[in-house]
């Protein structure tokens, strides 16, 4: 089936922020995903589908619920009694392997816990002994983008299920004291209006990256947006050619960084300068400390280099910490640390 093209990621104009928010996530998945505040109709939702589509493609066994590659599949085949192809596999009978690209799943709005986690059957379960499940979205977005448009507007359990398996790469559905657990890896993109509420500030924490996004201001920009746009939806295909060999440095560049990460060092005095950064913006916790220290080594990483540099830690806590900050009551969450280091002095 041929794929549908999609306007390609080197093809935004700015927003470079969110571009490098997005990008160090796939590099590091370990990250927690990325949320972005902001206006709407400025290339959020573009910019996810252009980078998964130019993301190397996987291996999936064909069919599977929880898009296992074959070497993954055993333990939750086991007990994956619904799918006939678990059975092929754990009977060592060959498996039809196919290869796709990466998945954007976008959570509907209004989406129910059972709809994110998935459920199971239980009166199958008692009467058979077999689980039966319903695997739910967070099966789907297994090894892929997760993309929740509005975060703020939903459920705040929801939210906090979602945010859990980003964390510990696991989602379980449990009924009646029978669990399910299958692997739920994904990158976690949450896009929000703050006009339209705010997330609560446990559920903000624990995006691990945040940036704010506006129109563009420039004019020349702007034209470039519209010449752009109308140049692709007039020939995408022409348009996607004319752009490929910039992606294609993009996701080589991408593929260097995720075999550079595991051999980046940070030197002992840096990890001071972390944690008097997060003490002077007055962060409340340690996750802002870590996860500077990991958006940090990525940056690193990102930029072809084994060790990090003091201008790593000062990105990484743009990154990192605008909305870790502890905030009065109606006080906006400011965009730069910058800003947040004179919002603390003057407190
Ligand atoms: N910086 C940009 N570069 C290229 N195209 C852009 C840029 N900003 C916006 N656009 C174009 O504007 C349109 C809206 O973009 P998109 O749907 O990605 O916005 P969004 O931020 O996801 O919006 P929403 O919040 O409404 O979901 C698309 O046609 C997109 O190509």
């Amino acid at each position: 089936m041929k794929t549908q093209p999609i306007y390609p990621f080197t093809a935004i104009v700015g927003q470079e922020k969110m571009k490098l928010a997005l990008i160090l996530n796939i590099i590091n998945p370990t990250l927690s995903g990325v949320l972005i505040r902001g206006e709407k109709g400025t290339a959020k939702s573009t910019a996810v589908r252009a980078l998964a589509r130019i993301l190397p493609a996987i291996p999936v066994v064909r069919d599977c619920p929880f898009q296992l590659p074959e070497g993954e599949a055993d333990g939750v085949c086991r007990e994956c009694s619904r799918i006939d192809c678990s059975r092929a596999i754990l009977n060592s009978e060959p498996v039809d392997i196919h290869t796709r690209g990466i998945r954007v799943v976008e959570l509907p709005v209004g989406a129910t816990e059972d709809r994110v986690v998935g459920t199971m059957d239980l009166e199958h379960a008692l009467k058979k002994g077999e689980k039966q499940v319903e695997p739910g979205i967070l099966a789907a977005a297994h090894r892929g983008i997760l993309y929740v448009d509005e975060v703020n507007l939903l459920d705040d359990h929801v939210v906090d299920v979602l945010l859990d398996s980003a964390a510990m790469g696991v989602n379980t559905i449990e009924r009646e004291g029978v669990s399910f657990s299958h692997p739920a890896r994904f990158t976690l993109v949450g896009t929000m209006n703050p006009e339209e509420g705010e997330l609560r500030p446990q559920l903000l924490d624990r995006f691990g990256l945040c940036v704010h996004i506006e129109g563009i201001q420039d004019a020349e920009d702007r034209v470039a947006i519209m010449e752009r746009r109308a140049a692709f939806d007039e020939d995408p295909e022409s348009f996607c050619t004319a752009w490929e060999a910039e992606s294609k440095v993009v996701v080589e560049r991408i593929e260097r960084a995720i075999a550079l990460y595991p051999k980046v060092t940070i030197a002992r005095d840096l990890l001071f300068t972390i944690a008097q950064c997060c003490l002077d913006v007055g962060v409340d916790g340690h996750r802002g400390d870590i996860i500077i220290l990991k958006t940090a080594k990525t940056l690193a990483a990102w930029n072809g280099r084994e060790e990090v540099e003091k201008a790593d830690i000062d990105n990484a806590a743009e990154l990192a910490l605008p909305h870790r900050v502890r905030r009065q009551p109606l006080m906006e969450i400011a965009d730069n640390v910058q800003a947040l280091k004179k919002r603390t002095a003057t407190r």
